[in-house]
């Protein structure tokens, strides 16, 4: 089958939901290009766990690469991409410079394009995320390994909003606690959550290929014992009393589920946030606030914040 590479040159914001249009509209193996990768201060006090090439990331901005099965639907295709990520600014999702262009690969460059800017990554203290095809041995018996097959959902792990999540729940998990994750994609963050000690977690998405992605990756780290995932949209309907609750979605979408996230958590409960551009730090607090939580805390990296926010104790 003869392949289609899409190209679109946007910004850091824009990531998500870009990669949501393009797989709705039916394409596989997204790839970010970020050159923020290249200069950010990965742990690699164990080796080379990190090597990418600067010749594959833009000076500025961001590419998202996605790939394209061409048939006589291409070109429909492709003006609905473009039009659905036209509506993002009405949105006010910035797009930058928005340049999509078209070019064509043969199914053997498809089957690899994508895996070189996977790499094993040592993302907080003790997690390390590794894609399924690398070879990775375990530095010291405390590293958590999370294998991920990031093929079709959002996120090989190593976004700067799911690392800021991992890091969080690292500090914030007990052993023991009942997690919801909201907005799983890939999974990565409830797997994450049951290494670091939770006794069960609940992953939601509201897209089926993040819920389908999900199963599949619980599975490959063994921990379909301790997360049940289904298709949800946010917290509706959810009976669950959690300890914990994380959510790496969009600022605008964070901000229309304060208010049931606090009622849902236990007292003394936890809610970590991200996804939420710095811009929009302010108006993610203002939210939580109103709806009773206390600030714990606010992370960052690059551009990128996680409000980790408390309900009181009783
Ligand atoms: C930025 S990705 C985060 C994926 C993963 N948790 C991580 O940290 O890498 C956001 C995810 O939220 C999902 N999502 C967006 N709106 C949602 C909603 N209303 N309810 C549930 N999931 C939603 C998207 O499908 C996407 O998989």
């Amino acid at each position: 089958m003869k392949w289609s590479e899409i190209s679109i040159h946007t910004t850091q914001e824009a990531v998500e939901p870009v990669s949501n249009i393009l797989h709705e509209a039916g394409a596989s193996g997204v790839v970010i290009e970020d050159p923020g990768d290249l200069t950010r201060a990965w742990d690699t006090t164990f080796g080379e766990v990190y090597q990418l090439s600067p010749d594959d990331y833009p000076e500025e901005g961001i590419i998202l690469k996605a790939y394209l099965p061409v048939n006589s639907f291409l070109g429909e295709t492709v003006d609905e991409i473009k039009e659905a990520i036209n509506n993002l600014i009405t949105h006010d999702i910035d797009v930058g410079h928005n340049n999509v262009s078209l070019s064509e690969v043969n199914e053997e460059e498809w089957a690899t394009a994508w895996k070189k800017y996977y790499k094993p990554v040592k993302v907080s203290d003790r997690i390390t995320i590794t894609p399924t095809w690398e070879e990775y041995e375990k530095v010291s018996d405390k590293e958590l390994i999370i294998e991920l097959d990031p093929g079709m959902a959002f996120g090989t792990g190593t976004h700067p909003t799911t690392v800021l999540c991992i890091q969080a729940l690292e500090k914030y998990i007990q052993k023991g606690d009942q997690v919801l994750d909201v907005g799983t994609g890939s999974g990565v963050l409830s797997i994450a959550a049951a290494k670091l000690g939770a006794q069960s977690v609940l992953a939601m998405d509201l897209d089926d290929v993040a819920v389908q992605t999900a199963n599949i990756n619980v599975k490959l780290n063994k921990a379909q014992d301790v997360v049940s995932i289904k298709q949800n949209n946010l917290l509706e309907g959810v009976e669950e009393r959690p300890d914990l609750i994380v959510a790496n979605i969009l600022a605008e979408v964070i901000v229309r589920m304060t208010d049931d996230a606090y009622a849902k958590l236990n007292p003394g409960g936890t809610l970590i946030t991200s996804g939420i551009i710095s811009a929009k730090r302010e108006m993610v607090k203002e939210a939580l606030k109103a709806s009773g939580f206390t600030i714990a805390e606010v992370i960052e990296m690059e551009d990128w914040l996680a409000i980790v926010a408390k309900v009181p104790k009783a």
